[in-house]
């Protein structure tokens, strides 16, 4: 948790300190109201008091009352902004690092993981600062202020005080002993529960056409009642715990009184007033002394959690990005061209080699051709070019530079990337064809256009009700999945690159679609270079050169005819999708 507090700036600090500052005050009125409340004693059991005199008793103690009640609302205010400044800090922080983050370390963490760790993990350290800052610093002040006034008074009283206090911290580590370790688990349960119904709403299609709400259910209900258990057991031993303390409380009220009883009767007749206004005072204090072990006591329930929050936002802020930006910045003298040196590639923690010694280089303007059974490596040799991961052995170069020297920023400023899923965000068309714009001087409307004609996205475009400022749903929800590829392939065109790498970003077009975007493409990008990862023969039969790959090596490598000639994997491939006739007629 300590770890955590590092995050604070100094702005934060000045608020903390102010928090203490309050607080001082505020246990220092607290523990004046007794003193007021023995004089009114002292004067009501005193012949001849003026009234005056207890009114001015009186006043001093409502004084202190609402200044206590103010010390108490400014506390409150500067411990808020205090936890809200850290969590701002510590949500930037982790979201920031999680840009970061290279595939390697989100795999590592899972989606879910993270996007509780952001949210909910900050939350848990917000409550903590806010309440800590007010219960922790409070606590201590209460209990030894109130324990320095009323030593010496009378040593049963002081025991009697001390037997409940030894009382208090027993039920108050059995308690914590129980409940602590199942708070615990909670909160990493919670990373499985998010990861279950994620899955539930994302492939709702899904488990509705195959009748499997029920076994989704049973997924829930198993995590969820674990869950419940867990917080269960946890919030019944907690629930003893105001009884307790009021219990306590009580009885110690009452064994001061019966005490005080005791010591009157014995007393001397000029003592026992002077001993009833010690006991009223007395038992005042000893309930400050439970007040502030109360106030630990909530301190207790929250800490835990907030430090399984905070070991898991330091983990996350303290888990070096595999991906090291280089020095290299955009500008170099090849422009357009990728290199394959000799490239093997293992995927972290996975037993063999997914890619092993793939060599080739595609030149400026080149189309270059990606084809194989699934699970043959083709996204993954694709995606070592903008860097989503480092190679294993071997150099991937762009222009010439190997990419890891290059500045990220400016190696992926490059590329116009098209996943294999096409992904689109919530907001416009506009807004998902100039996605990520900022980088580069702003894409103007003609652009869009130019590039919605290209990917031949204009079609539906147009006829959509604001045309491209029509909305799209997170995860592009309302539109089809080849309306989806045409805007993502916009999105790259837009972007202006040098190279193109399209992951079976056509397999969802109709065949003359396919056909006309990639004219589009020949035509008006004809100096970019383009890296097409496809399983139809007929999108890549044109390519400059065709690599065959098969099991992570290369089995072909030329342009069509040669392959029809001399490479069997790619004549299967083409005899299973097109006739004989159909390939020689090309
Ligand atoms: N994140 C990952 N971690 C571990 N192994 C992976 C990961 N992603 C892919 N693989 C494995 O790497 C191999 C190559 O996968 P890749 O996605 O590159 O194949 P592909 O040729 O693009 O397949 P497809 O045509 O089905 O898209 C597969 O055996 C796959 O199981």
């Amino acid at each position: 948790m300590l770890k955590i507090l590092k995050y604070l700036k100094k702005k934060e600090w000045m608020y903390a300190a102010f928090c203490v500052f309050f607080i001082v005050i505020q246990v220092w009125l607290d523990l004046k109201l007794p003193d007021y409340m023995s004089e009114i004693t002292t004067l009501v059991e005193t012949a001849g008091s003026a009234m005056s005199d207890i009114l001015s008793a009186g006043r001093g103690m409502i004084a202190c009352a609402i200044g206590s009640m103010a010390a108490s609302i400014v506390t409150g205010f500067f411990a808020a902004k205090t936890a809200a400044g850290l969590s701002r800090t510590l949500r930037e922080l982790v979201y920031n690092k999680t840009l970061d983050f290279s595939m390697q370390e989100v795999h590592k963490f899972s989606a879910d993981s993270l996007i509780n760790r952001t949210t909910n993990d900050v939350t848990q350290i917000q409550t903590l600062v806010s309440m800590g800052l007010q219960a922790i610093i409070k606590a201590p002040i209460l209990a030894v202020w109130a324990i320095v006034k009323i030593a010496g008074k009378s040593w049963q009283w002081t025991l009697a005080t001390a037997i409940a206090v030894i009382i208090l911290i027993i039920v108050l580590a059995i308690t914590l002993v129980i409940a602590v370790p199942r708070f615990q688990k909670v909160q990493k349960l919670n990373d499985r529960l998010n990861t279950v119904t994620r899955e539930q709403v994302s492939g709702i299609r899904v488990v509705r056409a195959y009748n499997a709400e029920q076994y989704q259910e049973n997924k829930f209900d198993e995590q969820n009642e674990i869950i419940t258990d867990n917080n269960t057991i946890a919030n019944r031993v907690m629930a003893l715990m105001s009884p307790t303390m009021t219990l306590l409380n009580s009885g110690l009220t009452l064994a001061v009184y019966w005490i005080g009883a005791y010591l009157i009767v014995a007393a001397s007749a000029m003592n026992k007033l002077a001993i009833f206004s010690d006991m009223v005072v007395f038992s005042n204090y000893a309930m400050q002394i439970i007040m502030a072990f109360m106030l630990l006591n909530m301190i207790f329930i929250l800490l835990p959690r907030a430090q399984v929050s905070a070991d898991r936002i330091v983990e996350v802020l303290n888990t070096p990005v595999s991906i090291k930006d280089g020095e290299q910045t955009a500008a170099s003298e090849e422009s357009g061209t990728i290199e394959f040196k000799d490239v093997s590639f293992r995927y972290p923690e996975a037993g063999g080699n997914v890619l092993e010694h793939l060599s080739f280089k595609v030149n400026k303007g080149e189309t270059c051709a990606l084809i194989g059974a699934t699970g043959s490596g083709k996204t993954t040799a694709v995606n070592l070019i903008p860097r989503f991961y480092d190679v294993s052995d071997g150099e991937v170069l762009v222009d010439g530079i190997n990419v890891k020297e290059y500045k990220q920023k400016d190696l992926r400023n490059k590329i116009g990337y098209c996943s294999q899923k096409a992904k689109l965000f919530s907001g416009t068309v506009k807004s998902n064809i100039l996605f990520g714009e900022n980088d580069k001087p702003a894409g103007t409307d003609e652009d869009v256009k130019n590039a919605m004609s290209i990917s031949k996205a204009d079609e539906f475009v147009e006829k959509m009700h604001d045309g491209t400022d029509s909305a799209i749903a997170q995860n592009g929800t309302n539109v089809s999945g080849g309306q989806k590829q045409r805007i993502s392939i916009a999105r790259a065109v837009a972007r202006k690159p040098e190279i193109f790498i399209f992951d079976d970003s056509f397999s969802a077009l109709d065949y003359k679609t396919d056909r006309e975007v990639r004219r589009q493409l020949s035509e008006k990008t004809a100096d970019a270079t383009k890296i097409i990862v496809a399983q139809r023969i007929s999108t890549i039969r044109d390519a400059d050169q065709i690599l065959v790959l098969e099991h992570g090596k290369i089995v072909g490598k030329g342009e069509h005819d040669e392959l029809m000639k001399n490479c069997k994997v790619y004549q299967e491939i083409a005899l299973s999708q097109l006739s004989k006739e159909e390939l020689e007629d090309a």
